[in-house]
């Protein structure tokens, strides 16, 4: 068992992940200094306020300097000019690793500006909500949720090791598997969802029959689901979807191919295909549930208003 435990760790961007990790890193002792560094001063500050950090930094190569743990928790779009300003401060040794919902971008942005000597090892904790911002965070966010490591080949057995350490310790499973198999993995049960939500949500504002105001006071609990994930940050999903297209492209034909069958079984009153289907789904469902990967509140409650 490898030591899950950093004399430094520097996190880059702290909004909902970067203020998690914080909270999860200090309950457990997984640090001996937790250093923080994000691009705009308010937010620092913020942090600051809510005594997330040991020190804080408007400069992100200030912030890696001795650390031997450094963990970028920015939208994935950032990725490479994080990488590009902090290179040159990394220690040798230290492991480097993300949060970015998409991996085979983030490894394309960084990878190429990192020195030889530090371990590169993409991550992505599959734990979230719609809510962002260093006030989001939580320690318990990532229990019982899955990470996915995507270390590249020739990656140091002991520096994976230790990283795993780190987040099991902070309450994850930790998987491995390649960069692109998890962006086509994610695209289907995280990314088209999402996309789904804010297309549906957005279909509903534009009706012209069907006013606003009853949207908001008959909505029923599936599409108060939806609206809940179509309320997630959009500069995080902007960039999702921009550094992930192929795969997202491949699962939303699939997609739309299959709603065509759907639509075509409603129109025609096939009740077998619909009942067929919905059987098969239901399944999935109370899989889930039995994996224990479900909560009552999917949100941990959160979905007050902030
Ligand atoms: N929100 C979620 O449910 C989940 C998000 N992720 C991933 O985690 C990453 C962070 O997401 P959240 O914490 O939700 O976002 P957030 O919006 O709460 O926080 C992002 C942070 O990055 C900072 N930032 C933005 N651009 C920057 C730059 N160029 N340089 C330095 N700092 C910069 C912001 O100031 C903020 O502190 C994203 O890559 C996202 O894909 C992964 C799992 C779940
Ligand atoms: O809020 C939700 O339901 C989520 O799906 C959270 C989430 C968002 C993005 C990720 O990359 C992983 C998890």
């Amino acid at each position: 068992m490898s030591d899950p435990k950093f004399r430094r760790l520097a996190l880059i961007g702290i909004g909902l992940i970067g203020s998690s990790i914080a909270h999860a890193a200090r309950r457990e002792g997984l640090a001996e200094e937790i250093v923080i560094s994000t691009r705009s001063e308010q937010t620092l500050r913020r942090a600051e306020e809510l005594g997330l950090g040991d020190s804080y930094h408007l400069d992100a190569a200030e912030a890696v300097n001795g650390a031997d743990l450094v963990i970028l928790c920015v939208p994935v779009g950032a990725s490479e000019a994080v990488a590009k300003w902090i290179a040159p401060a990394l220690s040798p040794g230290a492991i480097v690793t993300d949060v970015g919902s998409t991996k085979a971008s983030v490894v394309r942005q960084m990878a190429p500006h990192l020195p030889e000597g530090v371990h590169f090892i993409p991550g992505h904790p599959i734990a979230g909500t719609e809510h962002s911002g260093p006030d989001a965070g939580f320690a318990e966010l990532f229990r019982n949720r899955w990470c996915i490591l995507t270390p590249v080949p020739g990656t140091d057995p002991e520096a994976l090791e230790r990283l795993s350490a780190f987040w099991r310790a902070c309450g994850s499973m930790v998987d491995t598997m390649d960069a692109e198999h998890h962006d086509l993995v994610l695209a289907i049960v995280s990314h088209v969802p999402h996309i789904i939500a804010y297309n549906i949500v957005g279909t509903a504002d534009d009706l012209e029959t069907v006013t606003k105001s009853e949207v908001i006071k008959y909505s029923a609990s599936g599409f108060r689901d939806f609206t809940r994930l179509a309320a997630s940050d959009p500069t995080m999903w902007r960039d999702v979807c921009l550094h992930n297209k192929d795969a997202i492209l491949e699962m939303l034909s699939r997609f739309s191919e299959d709603l065509s069958a759907l639509q075509r079984a409603v129109r025609w009153g096939d009740g077998d295909a619909l009942f067929e289907l919905f059987t098969r789904t239901r399944g999935i469902r109370r899989s889930i549930v039995e994996a224990g990967q479900e909560t009552d509140a999917p949100n941990f409650g959160r979905d007050v208003k902030r």
